[in-house]
């Protein structure tokens, strides 16, 4: 890159939103402090992660999913820490592909720290806005073993899920008892997530209908998390003797988060899709060095 500037999109899946820094052969270097930066409301362009998108054969993590999806989402929390998945990001990364002409409108498969991830943009809508986007989310692991959920003094039981990436969830009355959710929440024990975890508090809106709040690990209190919403499908599911495999058939349920909905179902298989939105609503450059943004070469 010659100059100082690097260009950046700004958009948004149920509000859970992100930087977009094409970075097609892998130049730029994102350290957390520079995507934290970047993340930062007040002094930097405000997002609750950034999607870094390179092309898989150009980056360590990805090449050996290159022949399978063309590009990686790079996705990082806003406080500069690595994730393994993204379920809203996903959704806004396929806009961001078939917008930018770097993937076929339709169907496409991504390469992220999960895996590969497929992804169907639907067509715009009479009014030119954006059509729903389905992804395929992976199967949800189980892991075997009691957790906790404790806020203001209050424990309650949780569902260990894995999307993955790690989530506890727990039921309650109403969502206010999430409480502020400044901090994170306690989760007990330490050893079922070694890494940290995402925690959602879901209250039930109606048949096969429910709401969330969720603490997200590195990002903290945040209006959608796409995986969250899926580990709450799962776990609302088998609490509701609902499991989709006992069935035979697949299972939806409506997910509602604070900044939209989305529809999720699980088939016989365990496979699961969601589908939801996907905006990008501003483009532009930003200055590197006030970022601390360093590449090492002429970027995409
Ligand atoms: N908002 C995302 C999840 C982002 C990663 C998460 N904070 C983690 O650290 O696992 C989503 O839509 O899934």
């Amino acid at each position: 890159m010659s100059t100082a500037q690097i260009p950046f999109l700004k958009g948004h899946g149920t509000e859970n939103d992100f930087v977009i820094i094409p970075d097609h052969e892998g130049r730029i270097e994102l350290s957390p402090a520079a995507v934290a930066r970047l993340c930062d409301r007040r002094a930097g362009i405000g997002a609750d992660g950034v999607l870094h998108v390179v092309r898989s054969a150009a980056h360590p993590e990805a090449h050996a999913m290159a022949a399978e999806a063309e590009w990686f989402m790079d996705y990082r929390n806003a406080d500069g820490s690595i994730a393994e998945m993204c379920g809203n990001g996903l959704r806004v990364f396929a806009h961001y592909l078939e917008r930018a002409g770097l993937a076929e409108p339709g169907d496409m498969t991504i390469a992220t720290r999960a895996g590969i991830r497929r992804a169907h943009v639907a067509k715009p809508g009479p009014d030119g806005e954006p059509g729903d986007i389905t992804t395929g989310m992976g199967r949800a692991l189980l892991p075997e073993g009691e957790v906790t959920v404790t806020v203001d003094g209050r424990t309650r039981p949780a569902r260990n899920v894995n999307m993955g990436n790690p989530h506890a969830v727990t039921f309650v009355d109403d969502l206010a008892d999430a409480g502020d959710l400044r901090t994170a929440p306690g989760v007990s024990p330490a050893s079922a997530y070694p890494d940290g975890t995402n925690v959602e508090f879901v209250v039930d809106r109606g048949p096969r209908h429910v709401a969330l709040r969720v603490h997200e690990r590195g990002s903290g209190e945040t209006r959608s998390c796409g995986t969250g919403a899926c580990a709450v499908m799962v776990a609302t599911a088998r609490r509701d003797g609902a499991d989709p495999a006992v069935l035979g058939h697949p299972v939806t349920y409506t997910v509602d988060v604070p900044g939209g909905r989305l529809v999720i179902s699980e088939s016989p298989d365990g496979a699961i899709e969601m589908t939801g939105p996907a905006v990008i609503i501003a483009e532009g450059t930003f200055d590197a060095s006030r970022m601390g943004v360093s590449w090492t070469d002429a970027a995409a």
